[in-house]
């Protein structure tokens, strides 16, 4: 199967998740507004082209340290907390602004673990999101980090993207992460690896391709993660694809069926449940 059979136009409803790593400067931890206008600008086309967009966006711990004269990663989680704090709203006003200059209205939502597991608000979540796309808006999402213990969170936004497009129904998720997609092998390590296009099946071959280790000082995730949202994913139905944020420009050539990245093939949604998913195999 080839990455033009896919038709991405076609999709309706697509979510979209960008990295820390990809808003922030990697020499300064400074947020790089050249890029975060590009992603709102191209956000903003997909909506005008009649879709319903969903950011899930990280970069709140990064922004908060960055605020607050932090040179130091913190450590403690009552820091990374206060750090979200002040991050996720100065991130919120810059989107809000972004936004609003080409005529969009974006919406907040902050989820934790409990926000899935528990039916009565996983129910609610589902209806704001719905209701938030009925009236036209963006919902721009990241985990609820300012109370989340470590019992509560997904600790990581990959995940927590994939929850959220297997929540709303879906049809595509993009990553945005600091790499091409996924390769034969971590690529900063071995540079042999090989750049894999369509993903039709995730196994063990696939799984064990991907290395835990992030290459920046701000994200979580690495490969590994993203390949647990990629099982999320396909299995709830949706396609997903992993591409280089480096240039968001990538986000409409996905959409023009031309461009470089790995795609993995949704599966036939059959009895998977995502809240079954998250309290067997997250916790
Ligand atoms: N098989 C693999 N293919 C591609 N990248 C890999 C692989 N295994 C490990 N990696 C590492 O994962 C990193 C991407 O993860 P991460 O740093 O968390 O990105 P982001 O912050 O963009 O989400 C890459 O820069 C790469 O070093
Ligand atoms: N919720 C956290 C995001 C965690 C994180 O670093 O995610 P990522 O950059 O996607 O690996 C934040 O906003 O800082």
């Amino acid at each position: 199967m080839d990455q033009k059979s896919f038709h991405f136009h076609e999709k309706k409803r697509v979510v979209v998740k960008i990295g820390s790593s990809s808003l922030n400067y990697e020499e300064t931890g400074s947020l790089n507004f050249t890029k975060l206008e590009h992603l709102v600008r191209e956000l903003c086309n997909l909506r005008n082209r009649g879709m319903d967009v969903c950011l899930v966006s990280s970069g709140a711990i990064a922004v908060g340290r960055q605020s607050l004269g932090m040179t130091e990663r913190p450590r403690e989680l009552s820091t990374k907390q206060a750090c979200a704090a002040v991050g996720q709203a100065r991130l919120m006003m810059i989107y809000q602004k972004l936004f609003a200059e080409y005529n969009q209205v974006a919406g907040q939502v902050l989820m934790t673990k409990n926000t899935m597991v528990n039916p009565v608000s996983r129910e609610n979540a589902k209806n704001t999101f719905d209701e938030l796309f009925r009236l036209g808006a963006i919902p721009i999402v990241n985990e609820n980090d300012t109370v989340s213990t470590y019992e509560m969170q997904f600790g990581d936004n990959d995940t927590l993207s994939a929850i959220v497009a297997s929540l709303i129904g879906a049809d595509l998720l993009i990553l945005l992460s600091d790499i091409d997609g996924l390769f034969t092998d971590d690529p900063h390590k071995n540079p042999d690896a090989k750049l894999i296009e369509v993903v039709e099946k995730m196994d063990s071959d696939i799984l064990g391709m991907a290395k835990s280790t992030t290459g920046s000082d701000v994200g979580t995730g690495g490969m590994a993660t993203k390949l647990t949202a990629a099982k999320i994913a396909t299995l709830s139905g949706t396609d997903m694809i992993i591409a280089n944020g480096a240039d968001v420009c990538v986000l409409h050539h996905i959409f023009d069926d031309s461009f470089r990245g790995t795609i993995f093939k949704a599966q036939k949604k059959e009895t998977f449940r995502i809240q079954d998913f998250i309290l067997e195999t997250i916790g």
